[in-house]
């Protein structure tokens, strides 16, 4: 799996690894450069012929430089925006500048005009990684044109102005898309950052995972290729009971959606069996909107231990009856599925969360986090906290958002890549709820099963809003679930 290394150590990265593949810094610049040139045809479904680069003084601007030349070389018309005298540049910028062919057009940025149409492409290669102060002077006015500015923008690594693993100061360049190599930089999954970063590349250049690991501090990007080994594999001798026996419990007066969401969601993504518990009221309802669910009955709810799995909360309300759900937690022992009001109530009546079994897994959106740890300032200091909650009641915690975070009672934490914005939707949180229970009771993991769900449930609504776009909603994600597990060859 793919590691977040922090900025501070991609130096040391980058040296231990051009020794060992005895290879220059270089020759690793030139397969950055040229991994940004290949993603950009791939992504972009028309490269414009106008390209204008703005190189720093940094390797970032090297990359710059080594953009221009290849770029140029395949026919485009490139400008390059420089802001310092070459000798007071990187080696490796240096000996770019060299490099380029005599077609590339060379300003200073105090010499160029400024002047874009909506069809030029403008590169941002002013600072990397290597940023180590609020951008100021001549970058700083030059960033706020180029933020102003007409054309297609994408920034090389990281937007320049956004430091690697913190919160951004000041300003920052404001990019469509963001080409970073080999692994997401953390501060690129920041919401505070979303404006500033666009549509999020990685490009590959080539140094593996295993390598990675040696840098990183236990943060992971979760993409497709890690998803087929953390699957189960059934086969046609399997019977129902292998692919578990859930309970969803939720539900209210005008809310039992919640659960038929969820429900729904555990059946496609596997569930032998679905059990829901609701007040006795909304039954009715339940059953008509999902004939496959069977409705517990008390002697069920008595024997919990015959589920695999139980999923709790969704859709439930604030006024259940505190005492059945301290019994709940008192009488099941194996690790369940929190979400929503199960969530709040643990807020409100914090005694109960000593009561959640260990590797429990809980699956609060932003404002449920905070009502169970206090006021969060920004995304870091909520990444803290969860680490820190995780640690403290021993369950895996899955933050919702863009880029949905997993993070271990060890403190390992991984971050999601698929999904996209029309996943805000109601019901698309009770969606999940009913995949990491159903995962959870066929028998995987609570961690793998958290992963697992966490990714089919993004992918699942990539694929449902192909072709519903903004009008997607909670019930075409569920339909989507069984495309997902295709798309990944996941039988
Ligand atoms: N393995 C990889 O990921 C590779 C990354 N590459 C690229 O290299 C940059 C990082 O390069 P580095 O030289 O370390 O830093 P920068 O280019 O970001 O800039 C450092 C440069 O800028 C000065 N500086 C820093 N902050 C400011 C500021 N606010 N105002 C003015 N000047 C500032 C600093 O003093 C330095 O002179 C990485 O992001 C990738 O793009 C390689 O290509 C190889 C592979
Ligand atoms: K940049």
């Amino acid at each position: 799996m793919l590691s977040i290394i922090p900025g501070n150590k991609i130096s040391s990265l980058d040296s231990t690894y051009i020794k060992e593949e005895g290879i220059s810094s270089w020759d690793l610049m030139e397969r950055a450069a040229s991994a940004f040139c290949n993603l950009l045809f791939e992504k972009l479904l028309m490269v414009p012929d106008d390209v204008f680069i703005f190189s720093g003084p940094g390797n970032n601007g090297g990359d710059g430089l080594a953009i221009a030349r290849l770029l140029s070389l395949r026919g485009k018309k490139v400008s390059l925006i420089v802001f310092e005298q070459n000798q007071n540049c990187s080696k490796d910028y240096q000996i770019n500048f060299e490099k380029l062919p005599s077609q590339v057009q060379v300003f200073r940025w105090d010499e160029f005009g400024f002047a874009f149409n909506d069809h030029d492409l403008i590169i941002d290669g002013i600072f990397g990684v290597g940023i180590n102060r609020p951008v100021e002077g001549k970058y700083r006015e030059v960033i706020e044109k180029l933020n102003e500015a007409k054309g297609i923008k994408i920034a090389i690594d990281i937007p320049s102005g956004i430091p690697s693993d913190s919160l951004l100061i000041g300003i920052a360049f404001k990019a469509d898309y963001t080409f970073t190599f080999q692994f997401p930089k953390l501060a690129l999954l920041f919401p505070e950052h979303a404006e500033y970063s666009g549509v999020i590349e990685v490009a590959d250049i080539g140094i593996p995972d295993h390598f990675l690991e040696q840098f990183g501090e236990n943060r992971y990007f979760l993409t497709g290729d890690d998803l087929k080994s953390l699957h189960l594999t059934f086969n046609r001798f399997s019977h129902k009971g292998d692919y578990g026996k859930v309970l969803l419990i939720g539900g209210s007066k005008g809310k039992v959606g919640a659960v038929l969401l969820a429900s729904k969601a555990a059946l496609r993504t596997g569930s032998g069996l679905v059990f829901a518990l609701v007040p006795e009221d909304e039954r009715l309802i339940l059953q008509i909107g999902a004939p496959e669910v069977i409705l517990a009955n008390q002697d069920e709810i008595k024997g919990l231990q015959i589920f695999d799995a139980l999923g709790v909360g969704p859709g439930w309300g604030q006024e259940i009856d505190i005492s059945f759900y301290e019994s709940l937690l008192k009488r099941y022992h194996k690790p369940l599925v929190i979400d929503a009001d199960g969530l709040n109530l643990l807020s409100a009546h914090p005694r109960l969360i000593e009561l959640v079994p260990n590797g429990s897994i809980l699956t609060p959106h932003i404002k449920e986090f905070e009502r169970m740890t206090g006021k969060v300032d920004h995304h870091l200091d909520r990444l803290q906290k969860a680490r820190d909650f995780s640690e403290k009641h021993n369950v895996y915690l899955v933050l919702k958002g863009q880029f949905t975070s997993i993070t271990c009672p060890d403190g390992r934490q991984f971050f999601n890549s698929s999904g996209n914005q029309y996943m805000a939707t109601a019901g698309s949180g009770d969606v999940l709820t009913g995949m990491v229970t159903s995962f959870l009771g066929q028998g995987y993991p609570p961690l793998n099963a958290a992963l697992c769900a966490v990714y089919h449930h993004g992918l699942a609504g990539e694929l449902a809003s192909e072709t519903r776009l903004r009008g997607t909603i909670a019930g075409d994600i569920i339909e989507s679930i069984p495309a997902s597990f295709l798309k990944l060859g996941i039988a």
